[in-house]
């Protein structure tokens, strides 16, 4: 198991602190979708964030990244302010990323390619991480050629060839079917431990989450949606993803996580029914 704050002196990899996030909806009315979030996570930490549907998962994400800004509050990676894009960042989101005119080999080496990497090491580190996520002979396939599975590999090696500090998440395999999902984060796991980003992953499975968090985060619903409850995963390391939702103490998480999560699920269940109906009516 790996440390949950990080050590005396040693920034978190990411601090959300005190966190609001206003939009403006199509109507210009404002909406606030986070309100006073704080979240840390330590280096090389895997944290899960789970919450109701439209709470600000993805949202947390884009913050972040620095994709968008926060109204109010800071954000700040390795201990630097969130500013502008944040580099040394990856993304896996649900839809492929993948370039469907690039072979496997190109997509994979692009990365490195365009941060001025010779072709020649370019290449080679492509083939490397190629082999790593078991697409050893199949560099010169276009996307298309690929399973959904194969797929998601190839994104996983197209982000980590870069080496990123920190690994954002949004949902990367629910488009998957359920065999291929469990195996792809078994591979997720044996990956993240060679080079150890932190994660960010944001899922609607609580039995993902807990499969692979070394903590989950358990948001409120929105409106102002904020950290309900932080919950230290303290099972063993290596998990084998499929195998360990039997195991007891898997199950005590499961129960007493829910038990915060659901009544978020339900709240915002209630609320989208009671729109729904002053929408109809
Ligand atoms: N650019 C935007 N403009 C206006 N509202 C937005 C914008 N982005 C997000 N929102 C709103 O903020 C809220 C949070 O959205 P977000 O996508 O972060 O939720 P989520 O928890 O990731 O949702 P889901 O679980 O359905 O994927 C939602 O009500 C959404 O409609």
């Amino acid at each position: 198991m790996h440390a949950t704050s990080p050590g005396p002196g040693l920034s978190p990899a990411i601090e959300l602190a005190g966190v609001t996030k206003q939009f403006t909806t199509d109507g210009g009315l404002p909406y606030t979708a986070l309100k006073d979030l704080d979240v840390r996570v330590a280096p090389g930490e895997f944290c899960a964030v789970v919450g109701p549907t439209g709470c600000g998962k993805s949202t947390t994400l884009t913050l972040v990244s620095g994709l968008e800004r926060p109204s109010a509050g800071s954000v700040a990676v390795h201990g630097e302010p969130v500013t502008g894009i944040t580099p040394g960042v990856g993304f896996m989101f649900q839809a492929d990323a993948i370039l469907p005119w690039k072979t496997v080999l190109d997509n994979v080496s692009a990365g490195p390619r365009f941060r001025g990497v010779a072709k020649r090491t370019a290449l080679t580190d492509a083939r490397d991480w190629i082999r790593r996520v078991g697409l050893a002979g199949f560099e010169d396939r276009y996307p298309h050629q690929l399973s959904g599975g194969m797929r998601k590999r190839v994104a996983l090696a197209q982000n980590l060839i870069n080496e990123p500090r920190i690994l954002l998440m949004d949902e990367p395999f629910s488009a998957l079917d359920v065999q291929t999902r469990a195996k792809m984060s078994d591979e997720l796991l044996s990956l993240w431990d060679l080079t150890r980003p932190a994660v960010v992953f944001v899922t609607h499975d609580l039995e993902e989450a807990i499969a692979l968090a070394d903590t989950v985060v358990v948001l409120t619903a929105g409106p102002a949606a904020t950290v309900k409850a932080r919950f230290p995963i303290d099972l063993p390391r290596p998990r084998v993803v499929q195998e360990i939702r039997f195991e007891r103490q898997f199950v005590d998480l499961y129960q007493q996580i829910w038990e915060a999560l659901r009544a978020e699920v339900d709240l915002a269940y209630t609320q989208t029914t009671q729109l729904r109906e002053q929408e109809a009516s």
